[in-house]
């Protein structure tokens, strides 16, 4: 291929410049993607291709106009592209190209999607191994947010953790994680996010700190104690380099630099918030999640606070009080709390609004739509004055903390200046009312007067010849003309200059209309440019006051999100919980928040503390064991996040991390296997949860042989208890395990409780202490609609291996006839002699005769060889209620090698 020259030759060396993954370039009233590029956008987002020569070769090429480039990108952005902008501007001699924006999944800032988008910068400091340390930043580019944090953890699965609760849209790992293929795979297990290299100079400890203060002055970052060489600040400062680099403008909006220790916000890992269902279900739908139920807020900055809190719950007692008190004051006052709520839905997402204003991309509907909700910070802070309940309560503090009297100015202000109901450009003028500026004024009215000339030309001009077919209009090629009716065209006056004729009418201007035409042309042009410079000043205005937008946005969302709480708690008759520091964990009447909407909820008790640490939760197959585990965590979840709880009453002793462990679902679909993927989840657990934390298993062990199972279960029961020590829910259906009820002290047993009356269960979904007799497995599978025969045949066996430890193989004699050969004994876990008819001969299951073995027992009565002498003294000196299954399982496999030794 010949070296490109002309536009393609220009796409292709700015396409050089950038590592952007696409490049589309303004070439006039298009933006066009050429060569790779073009196929690429036309494959995703089924544009057509056409082919563009150039000096005798033929480049792919693909475009959109001018005005519809946001959109294309956002679709490509969401699909995980980055994608540059170049952009064409007017220079002496022709145009010039060149990049001024690369949009990035991370620095998206027209998402149609209201939750928060996150950009994460994550940095490793120390050595591989023990004892390093982690610096974690992320903004949020829509709305300003800027959070920091460091830890300090020797295998990077706290660091990944506290990556895995921002979901982040667009990760840039430090120079020292870029290599690490570890770190690198674990990121991308659990996070959607794109993996950006951003320059590496950008992370060095110099260049972060200054990037760091320039953006939030010395003081800010001396007032949060972090130093200049950490790796908080390092990611800090790579975060504020991406973003300026990029070149979206939203640098201007992050305005402050929150950081957070990890002591502030409860552990809950991204296996478990999938587990408790928090803001998706398992199966990923939205519908059905607690954040779906819970959610009554009106405004879209509201719902992304209330999916943020309910993602990061809260250890500080202090915090929670004052959430909670809000919401008590919101629910007892139903009149004031519609009000405000009422209010509020004109509010718009003042945060995103901020970040549009400082990137430059606001409209005059924009600002309009901020001067609206800035004035709306006003009438709720009336509202909570008025109402005394109100009043005496944080929210007080909360409304206060955004300074009003600054929103009513900024809303004056842009009153004054914008009209109503402004266009959505804003180069075409119609912006602006009068009295707002006397030079636009003058201009205004002489642009009107000239418009008013117009408008009243056609009826002067009527009166003045008798036409009465005439008007007066204006086209793109003619310029304004009067236009005669045919029939009339006789009468038209020497004065008339004819341009144009058409089938039913002829066209003409006067020497005054062309003066006219000129002036009105002048006037809308100076017009137009004053508008936009006044537009582009006012819209500077605001972007200077982008930190006043987003407290109000911010007062705004809690007031939402709070009121929602008091909205639901009212509805579900929800009470406040006490939270407390210490252990006790303690429900009377709890139900499960999400399940409580649509079922006909049975109330349970809960009881937990330092001597009842460890609740083994037995029951029938589909009793409810896993609701009400899962209920226990959702309580203490929702009284974290400041929220009222489904009980009647609730005392919550805060925990620092919830760890859950349910049935692995979607984990095959990456290679990974059920069991592997169950262990991997036990071991984050014992090595994660502390004596503060809340830890649920529904079943553990059960993805392998029995023996394993239960002899995993057992153990990891045996160290929790002894020494991880966090109150924990377990639910199996290993009976063998509730022996460890009795026998550890902090280990109790409950049980959902079922009803079998002729056969037919009912489930009382009502839990009791002490361990469960059955497990109705077999009734379930019924409910299952599994086929009568072999219900009523596993009805059969169950009932013969209960009462004699043995059961028959049926259909094992091919030859047909009998029915009972093989004979299963659960004691040995062998076949035994076999059954009385046909034959007395033991048949092995593919029913071919065997010879007894010589040491079966059919022929015990020929005297014993001394290794099965041993295993039978052994086996009757056994006390079988004093060993432990575990132990038993063991003696009989060891039996059996003995025997078949012998
Ligand atoms: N307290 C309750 N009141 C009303 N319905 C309940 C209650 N608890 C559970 N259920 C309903 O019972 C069904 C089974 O509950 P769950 O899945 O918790 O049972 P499980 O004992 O964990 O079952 P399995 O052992 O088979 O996993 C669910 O549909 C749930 O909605």
């Amino acid at each position: 291929m010949t070296e490109a020259t002309g536009i393609v030759g220009e796409f292709l060396s700015l396409k050089e410049e950038t590592d952007a993954d696409l490049l589309t370039m303004q070439c006039g009233d298009f933006y066009e993607f050429f060569g790779e590029d073009a196929e690429t956008v036309a494959d995703e987002l089924d544009l057509t291709v056409s082919q563009k020569s150039s000096h005798g070769s033929s480049y792919p090429m693909a475009g959109v106009p001018v005005d519809d480039l946001t959109p294309y990108v956002s679709a490509l952005v969401e699909r995980g592209y980055r994608v540059a902008v170049a952009d064409q501007h007017e220079t002496a001699d022709g145009h010039a190209r060149e990049i001024t924006r690369v949009v990035t999944p991370g620095t998206h800032l027209e998402t149609g999607d209201a939750s928060a988008q996150h950009l994460a910068a994550v940095v490793r400091e120390g050595g591989r191994g023990d004892g390093d340390t982690y610096g974690l930043a992320v903004a949020d580019v829509t709305t300003g947010q800027f959070q920091v944090t460091q830890l300090d953890d020797a295998d990077a699965g706290a660091a990944l953790t506290e990556l895995y609760t921002f979901a982040p849209a667009e990760v840039l790992p430090g120079p020292d994680l870029r290599n690490d293929d570890d770190f690198l795979d674990r990121l991308r297990e659990r996070t959607d996010a794109a993996l950006t290299l951003h320059d590496s100079e950008s992370f060095a400890p110099g260049r972060a700190s200054h990037a760091v203060r320039e953006q939030f002055g010395g003081e800010a970052v001396d007032s949060v104690g972090v130093g200049e060489r950490d790796a908080a600040v390092r990611a800090a400062g790579a975060v504020l380099s991406y973003v300026e680099d990029t070149g979206v403008g939203t640098l201007a909006a992050i305005t402050r630099l929150q950081t957070y220790g990890a002591r502030e916000y409860v552990d809950l890992d991204a296996t478990t918030q999938r587990n408790l269902e928090l803001t998706e279900t398992m199966q990923g739908d939205r519908s059905g999640s607690l954040f779906d139920a819970l959610d009554h807020t009106v405004t879209a900055a509201g719902g992304r606070l209330l999916r943020r809190w309910l993602q990061r719950p809260r250890r500080d007692r202090g915090e929670l009080a004052r959430r909670q008190s809000c919401v008590a004051a919101f629910a007892e006052s139903a009149m004031a709390r519609e009000r405000i709520r009422e209010t509020l839905s004109d509010a718009y997402d003042l945060e995103r609004l901020a970040s549009r204003a400082t990137s430059g991309s606001a409209d005059a509907r924009d600002l309009r739509a901020a001067q609206e909700t800035l004035s709306v910070l006003g009438k709720v802070a009336d509202a909570v004055t008025e109402t005394e309940r109100l009043a005496e309560s944080p929210l007080a503090d909360a409304v206060a903390g955004a300074d009003r009297a600054a929103a009513d100015d900024l809303a004056a202000d842009l009153d004054a200046a914008l009209v109503d109901d402004p266009p959505g450009t804003v180069t075409q003028g119609g912006l602006f009312r009068t009295g707002y500026d006397d030079d636009l004024d003058a201009v205004i009215e002489e642009h009107e007067a000239a418009l008013e000339w117009l408008d009243t030309l056609p009826e002067r001009e009527k009166e003045r010849t008798g036409i009465t077919h005439l008007s007066v209009d204006r086209n793109k090629t003619d310029g304004y003309y009067i236009q005669v009716g045919k029939s009339e065209t006789d009468a038209v006056p020497e004065s008339y200059e004819h341009v144009k004729t058409l089938k039913n009418s002829k066209r003409y201007t006067i020497p005054d209309l062309d003066e006219k035409e000129r002036e009105v042309l002048r006037l809308e042009e100076r017009r137009h440019d004053m508008e936009y410079e006044r537009f582009q000043a006012l819209r500077e205005r605001v972007a200077e006051r982008a930190t006043l937008l987003q407290d109000v946005g911010r007062a705004l969302a809690e007031v939402d999100a709070l009121s929602s709480f008091a909205v639901h708690a009212v509805e579900n008759d929800w009470t406040r919980p006490e939270v407390h520091d210490g252990q006790a964990l303690s429900i009377e009447a709890g139900r499960h928040p999400v399940v409580e909407q649509t079922t006909e909820f049975v109330p349970n008790d809960l009881y937990m503390d330092e001597d009842r640490r460890f609740l083994i939760v037995t029951g029938p197959n589909m009793s409810g064991k896993s609701t009400y585990m899962r209920q226990a965590a959702l309580v203490t979840l929702l009284a974290q996040v400041g929220s009222f709880v489904p009980a009647r009453s609730a005392s919550v002793g805060l925990v620092d991390g919830i760890y859950t462990r349910v049935g692995a679902l979607d984990e095959l679909a990456q290679g990974r296997s059920t069991f592997m993927v169950e262990m991997q989840e036990l071991s984050n657990i014992l090595h994660s949860a502390t004596d503060e934390s809340l830890v649920i298993l529904d079943e553990v062990g059960r993805g392998t042989a029995t023996f394993d199972g239960i002899s995993i279960a057992w153990a990891a029961t045996e160290y929790i208890a002894n020494t991880v020590r966090s109150k924990t829910l377990f639910a199996t259906h290993y009976h063998e395990l509730t022996a460890l009820g009795d026998e550890l002290p902090t280990v109790e047993n409950v049980h959902v409780a079922a009803d079998e009356t002729d056969g037919d269960v009912t489930f009382l979904r009502t839990v009791r202490d002490g361990p469960t007799d059955r497990s109705y497995g077999v009734h379930v599978a019924d409910l299952a609609g599994v086929p009568a025969p072999v219900v009523d045949r596993s009805r059969e066996v169950l009932d013969r291996l209960r009462e004699e430890e043995a059961v028959e193989v049926r259909g094992s004699d091919r030859d047909g006839g009998g029915t009972t050969q093989a004979v299963f004994d659960l004691s040995s876990g062998q076949f035994a002699s076999g059954g009385s008819e046909p034959t007395d001969e033991p048949v092995a299951t593919d029913g071919s005769r065997e010879q007894a073995p010589a040491d079966s027992p059919a022929d015990d009565a020929g005297g014993l060889d001394p290794e099965a002498e041993a295993v039978l003294s052994e086996l009757r000196d056994l006390d079988v209620n004093e060993t432990p299954p575990v132990e038993l399982l063991a003696k009989v496999q060891n039996w059996q090698d003995d025997l078949e030794g012998a």
